[in-house]
């Protein structure tokens, strides 16, 4: 496999080296978030990240801070249409949020999805707690038209099924366990609340179930009909490393918790 590292141009175009997988690298990563738009800013309690066509989200975020992974060292780039690189902080409708407006998708990257999924850790850092996940997908289920929006319900992580996940590899415990479970990644009761607001607005909205391939090419109409065989619902080349990440978070997040009221009890 190659070199985990990641070689990024940071702040004042200095070369600056960082390993996605080391918690005192990400530390470090974030320290530098934190002096360039100050620690008050950098906090949030909603990360999200926006899919391809939907950095106008980030354009809505209120009295937004602007920082630009280009001056975050180690902080990887973004080539891809419609992923601005930002990282923007502010509110929406009073809730502290921090948004990525572009992500990294692991084919532009020689599939090193730990880099890919390094912004999660990173906004673990910053305090966030809910991650929501956005992408511009292709449709399977002959149930969708043009446009229709699709709740993940579940996923099929292909490219970690056939060994890159963002898990492998040394695994620094203070992100999580080595062994993560991705039952329930996708919140039930978030994603009750979406169709709630969905069914009041009048808007279609299916819930359904993600496949994530490697890409840059899409699928070809045979292994379009595979997926739609295998349950899949809807396409896309993102989504599922950043989700993977954020679940083995929350397992540390509850096995703190865990302690912590153990030594109450
Ligand atoms: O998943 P997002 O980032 O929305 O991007 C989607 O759009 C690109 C293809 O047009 C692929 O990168 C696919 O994953
Ligand atoms: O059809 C697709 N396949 C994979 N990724 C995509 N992103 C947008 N549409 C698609």
């Amino acid at each position: 496999m190659e070199n985990n590292n990641a070689q990024v141009a940071g702040a004042g175009g200095n070369a600056h080296t960082i390993d996605p997988r080391n918690y005192d690298d990400l530390l470090a990563v974030v320290a530098s978030i934190k002096e360039q738009v100050g620690s008050e800013i950098a906090h949030g309690e909603i990360g999200i990240i926006c899919g391809s066509g939907l950095g106008p989200i980030g354009d809505s975020v209120e009295n937004p801070t602007i920082l630009p992974y280009a001056k975050i060292p180690g902080f990887p780039v973004t080539h891809v249409v419609g992923h601005k690189g930002n990282l923007v902080f502010g509110t929406i409708r009073g809730k502290r949020v921090v948004c990525l407006q572009g992500r990294f998708h692991p084919y532009e990257h020689n599939m090193n999805l730990a880099l890919c999924a390094l912004p999660v850790r990173v906004l673990h850092l910053l305090g966030v707690k809910t991650l929501i996940v956005s992408n511009a997908a292709g449709g399977i289920s002959s149930k969708f038209q043009y446009g229709d929006l699709m709740i993940i319900k579940d996923h099929i992580f292909l490219p970690a099924l056939a060994g890159f996940s963002p898990l492998v590899g040394v695994n620094d415990s203070r992100f999580g366990e080595r062994f993560v479970s991705v039952h329930d990644a996708y919140d039930k009761t978030y994603r009750n609340l979406a169709t709630q607001i969905a069914q009041r607005n009048n808007m279609r909205l299916f819930e359904g179930v993600y496949v994530m391939s490697g890409g840059p090419q899409y699928e070809s109409p045979a292994e379009v009909q595979l997926f739609k065989t295998v349950g899949a619902d809807a396409l896309g080349m993102s989504t599922c490393h950043e989700v993977t990440v954020a679940r083995q978070l929350r397992n540390q997040s509850s096995r703190i918790l865990t302690h912590h009221q153990y030594r109450q009890s």
